[in-house]
């Protein structure tokens, strides 16, 4: 999303509006902003006169506010938020300033002010950065205003007294609410209508883009006009840009909305770029930088499920991070950064009342729940990491690890402890759940009687199918040690008696005879010449007329990059359908028949031509 990179620079940062705005807060979480709210204590009596302009008062308003957030939450918890939001807003009739309406007659004597007539609406902002330095608190402000005007229709006394008699006018700058009601009251509106509601939105990414990516001295000889860059320039700006400045030295001094204006004349590169022509320097890599990263999000979600997070927060959540420290038994200060990495990486939410499982956690990373993927970030965990951090020596010396993720599970399990076996099983177990209906359900297989499940695991497709087909006997054949613990899996129910597990070695042993073989993401693991051997062996079990049942990650559209999610599975190319069908031909069987299941899975179908 465009604006992400901007917003995101706030992401792993603890964020706190200083205010009891409902619509600030609106405004800002649809922005896609995680934050606490601590509403300000502070009184907003400033002495009116004592400033130049109005929008002088309201910035300076905001950053009272702020920074008696900032410091109240320093001396409560020895330790301020990263960043304190404080803004306000107030309405400008020539010189006069109106706040929020202490009464009826107060909302009145406002809204008879602006009748009929244009006036301004200011909203200060101030972002405060902050940090703690031997227990004492270091502020550095950055603050601005945006002015937007309104004007008001001619309006009728019974009017304004229904209106204030609606009881909207009383918590809103000026006695009235843009967004509601009292837009009915509004002929025009001249510049950015969420200033009016109360946060200027666009102008706030563009000072998080000035204090996040300040111009690199370059880009300062080259500025050629007046402007600080569109929102929707963001997108091409970067950490490197930011020149590893820190917010706060660019923040130093408390910039003031018209010193920040004086900076316009800087514009960063991505808007010099799009102005000036071709940019001779490369795109900035994000998407390799995130690849280069990605290891470090896969061990924060598997440590949060090693430590059973998500169990404790689906049970007790929402929780605040020392009390799942103290439920968890570990160290509250790196507790509560695992938590807000979990929530950056949108498997938590975080609130004022504290941390609770996002959706997806709940569905899926809770331990208990039936489409639970714990069993497979569990198994990653212990072993396929390890699988993978011997890949360089694998690529050097040959050896088969380079075969990716299933396969090196494939592999690895074999010579393994039962342990291990079972930690496979479980992850295997778990992402079968999510396909098995899709691949029982891909073509209609009433026409046979019998089916075998090679390398079929805990059962779960062979359940699927005989609960699809009533008359399908169902053979899962696997290696003795798992076949020996697959009972642990099973539910029972009526389909149970239709299927039997027998154990074997699909390379080794004579495979259970049956009408329909199935491969559920057997075969893109193993190299060629494993891959055809077995398919040899299936070809000659298989009666004419009988079937061969193929699913396999699905390789994207033609043309489109591969999915990193199927990289994530292994490291071998999906094929194509054309593939699939060639690869099935080249064994014995025709009609063969390719479809997508779910967004994960190709399945293909063929039959047993006559030898
Ligand atoms: O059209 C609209 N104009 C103004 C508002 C709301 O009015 C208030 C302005 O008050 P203030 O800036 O002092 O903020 P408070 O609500 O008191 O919260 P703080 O805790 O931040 O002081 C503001 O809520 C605007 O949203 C409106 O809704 N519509």
């Amino acid at each position: 999303m465009v604006l992400c990179p901007v917003i995101g620079k706030l992401q792993h940062k603890r964020v706190v509006l200083a205010s009891a705005s409902p619509r600030r807060q609106e405004i800002l979480s649809n922005a896609g902003l995680r934050f606490e709210v601590v509403p300000s204590r502070f009184k907003e009596k400033l002495h009116k006169a004592s400033f130049a302009t109005p929008y002088a008062y309201a910035v300076e308003t905001a950053k009272q506010k702020a920074l008696e957030v900032a410091g109240r939450m320093h001396q409560k918890d020895l330790r301020a938020p990263d960043v304190v939001i404080g803004a306000d807003t107030i309405v400008a009739v020539g010189a006069m300033i109106l706040e929020k309406p202490v009464d009826k007659q107060d909302a009145y004597r406002m809204l008879s002010r602006l009748n009929g007539k244009e006036h301004s609406v200011f909203t200060g902002v101030a972002i405060v950065h902050c940090c703690s330095k031997d227990g004492r608190l270091d502020t550095e402000v950055s603050e601005f205003y945006e002015e937007t005007t309104v004007k008001f229709s001619e309006l009728s006394e019974e009017l304004l007294w229904e209106y204030i008699n609606s009881g909207e006018p009383m918590d809103k700058a000026g006695g009235y609410g843009i967004q509601a009601l009292g837009g009915m009251l509004v002929e025009y509106v001249h510049g950015d209508f969420l200033n009016v509601v109360g946060f200027p939105l666009n102008h706030f990414c563009k000072e998080l883009a000035r204090l996040y990516y300040p111009p690199r001295p370059a880009d300062l000889r080259r500025v050629r006009h007046d402007s600080i860059p569109a929102v929707d320039t963001f997108e091409n700006l970067s950490d490197s840009e930011a020149g590893g400045a820190d917010p706060g030295q660019s923040a130093k001094g408390g910039r003031g909305g018209e010193q920040a204006d004086g900076d316009r004349s800087q514009a960063p590169r991505a808007l010099d770029a799009a102005l000036n022509g071709a940019d001779s320097r490369p795109r900035f890599p994000t998407g390799l930088l995130e690849l280069m990263d990605g290891f470090k999000a896969s061990k924060v979600l598997f440590t949060a499920c090693k430590l059973k997070l998500f169990d404790v927060l689906k049970d007790q959540g929402p929780l605040q991070a020392v009390d799942v420290a103290r439920k968890l038994s570990t160290c509250a200060g790196r507790t509560e950064q695992l938590l807000d990495v979990c929530a950056a990486l949108g498997l938590l939410e975080k609130t004022r009342r504290g941390y609770s499982n996002t959706e997806v956690a709940t569905l899926h990373l809770v331990s208990d729940g039936e489409h639970s993927l714990q069993g497979v970030a569990e198994y990653n965990d212990a072993h396929v990491w390890g699988v993978f951090t011997r890949l360089g020596l694998a690529v050097r010396e040959g050896a088969e690890q380079t075969r990716g993720a299933l396969g090196a599970m494939e592999e690895e399990r074999l010579s393994q402890s039962r342990e291990l076996t079972l930690q496979f099983m479980r992850a295997k177990h778990s992402l079968s759940k999510l396909t098995a209906h899709h691949v029982a359900t891909a073509f209609d297989l009433s026409r046979f009687a019998s089916a075998c499940d090679l390398g079929g695991c805990t059962g779960i497709l062979a359940r699927e199918l005989a609960q699809e087909y009533p008359r399908l006997q169902v053979t899962v054949f696997d290696l003795p040690e798992v076949t020996e613990l697959s009972g642990g899996f099973q539910r029972g129910g009526r389909q149970t008696e239709r299927i039997r597990f027998v154990p074997g070695d699909f390379f080794k042993d004579s495979l259970p005879e049956a009408d329909l073989y199935v491969l559920s993401r057997m075969l893109q693991d193993w190299p060629d010449d494993k891959l055809h051997k077995l398919l040899s062996r299936i070809s000659s079990s298989c009666k004419p007329g009988g079937g061969l049942l193929v699913a396999e990650a699905a390789a994207e559209e033609e043309g489109a990059s591969q999915s990193p999610r199927l990289r994530t599975l292994s490291a071998g190319q999906p094929r194509s359908p054309d593939e699939h069908r060639r690869l099935l031909q080249r064994h014995g069987f025709q009609d063969v028949r390719v479809a997508r299941a779910g967004d994960l899975l190709c399945v293909v179908l063929g039959t047993r031509a006559a030898p």
